[in-house]
């Protein structure tokens, strides 16, 4: 390849200086201009980088060495297989350098995407122990050289690396998946064979209420047949004293989604509990739970004192998953309307109004950007409005009913801060003013970004 295009050809070895990061994780060097993306480089180092890929406008390269170090960069990183493993992708960064790297992520999409520069963009709220934080594990399982392996998939692929410990999931769910490693060795249960599909055991799912102590075991395999179930089920208790429940869900497609359609109880409690400050939750296998509850509760104090509620209002939580959100704001609201599109939320969350003894909320089944406009036109008026969309953001018809309904306060949650700068600039547009923004780190050593937005109606304060 000439240099007609690209000051670089492929694998050429270059010096660069890195300039950025970016919000994957890549460090940015610049070479005439032209932008080369390198895993793992970090912002001010100085490295030698193989160019790997070249493309018109960017390319990407690998970090050989790395010749002046960030003072940011973490050399000994714990974990042993961080260098293959997709999971994380910011180890080798301070986790003091991670939180401004997600303050200084949220505050350029605003700028950039939002147009927004008037705002006040908080320092990120971090953990004081950024590891062990994950309360659910899903593990792939297959068969090995006549062995049971359980691990994570390599970076973009679909091989699994056997794997002991994760230092981002709770210490409770690594012993799930060694004990069910071990027992379902002992009695003969065979891994999953994706190319062939054949061998029953798919997936491990382990959920831990970090707040009650109770531990659900998922076993996902590829047909209702389990050989020996009894002894599996009484092997996995003897290691594991305090499981509550073991389940079963069978999931017999050729299918990259872990879970299959039919969950049985093979033994215990269908659900396990957990609290979220005084909120209490029920959690079934499939049930959508925050992975990190001692952020959660960060998170959602932040919605809550965003809201300002006062006991008298009516507030709308829309996409409301499990009604986690909902029963928060429920607490010290006047009625709390939620909603949200999967069907099975909403009966967790209506379970989960019951198991609290709150009467002031309803839930209801939909998109926000349909059920929001309905409700409006049957004449209900929401004080506050609480968004905590997918990572696509808010409907453009959600949107415009809250700028018709004009409550007086939006509190968005937002899981990406790109769609979250996009819709600021529509609610701004529309005759609000975001006035503060607080990201929150759900997520430590990843590149996943948690941010909560105050947005005013012009005039008021
Ligand atoms: C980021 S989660 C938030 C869940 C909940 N607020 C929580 O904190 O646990 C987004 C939720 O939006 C739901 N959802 C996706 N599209 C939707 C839509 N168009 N209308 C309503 N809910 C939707 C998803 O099923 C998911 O539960």
């Amino acid at each position: 390849m000439t240099k007609g295009i690209a000051p670089v050809t492929k694998n050429e070895i270059v010096e660069v200086t890195i300039e950025d990061l970016t919000h994957e994780g890549a460090g940015v060097a610049k070479i005439d201009g032209y932008a080369l993306f390198i895993p793992k480089a970090l912002p001010g180092e100085r490295a030698r980088v193989k160019v790997i890929k070249v493309n018109k406008g960017y390319g990407f390269g690998k970090l050989v060495e790395v010749l002046e170090k960030s003072d940011e960069r973490i050399d000994d990183i714990p974990c042993p297989i961080f260098q293959n493993c997709g999971g994380c992708q910011l180890q080798h960064l301070s986790y003091e350098g991670q939180l401004k790297q997600k303050q200084k992520q949220v505050r350029d999409v605003l700028e950039r995407i939002g147009k927004i520069t008037d705002v006040t963009v908080h320092p990120t709220l971090g953990m004081s122990d950024p590891w062990r934080y994950r309360n659910k594990a899903q593990v792939p399982f297959a068969e090995r050289e006549g062995g049971l392996i359980a691990g994570f998939y390599q970076e973009r692929s679909h091989e699994i690396i056997d794997m002991n410990a994760c230092l981002i999931q709770h210490e409770e769910n690594d012993k799930v998946v060694q004990a069910v490693k071990e027992v379902a060795s002992k009695f003969g249960v065979r891994g999953y064979d994706e190319k062939k599909h054949k061998g029953t055991l798919r997936h491990v799912v382990a959920r831990y209420g970090v707040n009650t102590g109770q531990l659900m075991v998922v076993l996902v395999t590829r047909s209702k047949e389990l050989p020996n179930k009894t002894k599996l089920i009484e092997g996995i208790r003897e290691q594991l004293p305090n499981v509550t429940s073991i389940v079963q869900n069978i999931n017999t497609k050729r299918t990259n989604v872990i879970f299959g359609d039919q969950t049985d109880v093979l033994w215990g409690e269908e659900y396990i509990y957990d609290t979220i400050g005084d909120v209490k939750f029920a959690i079934s296998a499939r049930s959508f739970y925050q992975v990190n509850p001692g952020q959660t509760k960060v998170l959602y104090d932040k919605a809550l004192e965003y809201a300002k509620l006062n006991g008298s209002e009516t507030v709308i939580d829309a996409y409301c998953g499990i009604g986690t959100i909902s029963l928060f704001l429920a607490q010290k609201a006047r009625h709390v309307y939620g909603v949200e599109i999967v069907p099975e939320a909403i009966d967790d969350a209506k379970r989960n109004a019951k198991l609290n003894g709150m009467t002031n909320v309803d839930f209801a089944v939909g998109g926000a950007e349909k059920v929001i406009p309905w409700w409006y036109t049957q004449g209900i008026r929401a004080d506050t409005i609480v968004v905590d969309p997918p990572r696509k953001g808010c409907d453009e018809a959600l949107l415009d009913t809250i700028i018709k309904m004009k409550p007086k306060r939006v509190v968005y949650v937002s899981c990406n801060p790109a769609t979250l700068a996009r819709d600021l600039r529509v609610l701004e547009d529309g005759g609000y003013k975001t006035v503060e923004v607080q990201p929150v780190d759900m997520f430590p050593h990843t590149t996943h970004c948690e941010a909560v937005a105050r947005i005013e109606l012009n005039n008021e304060e």
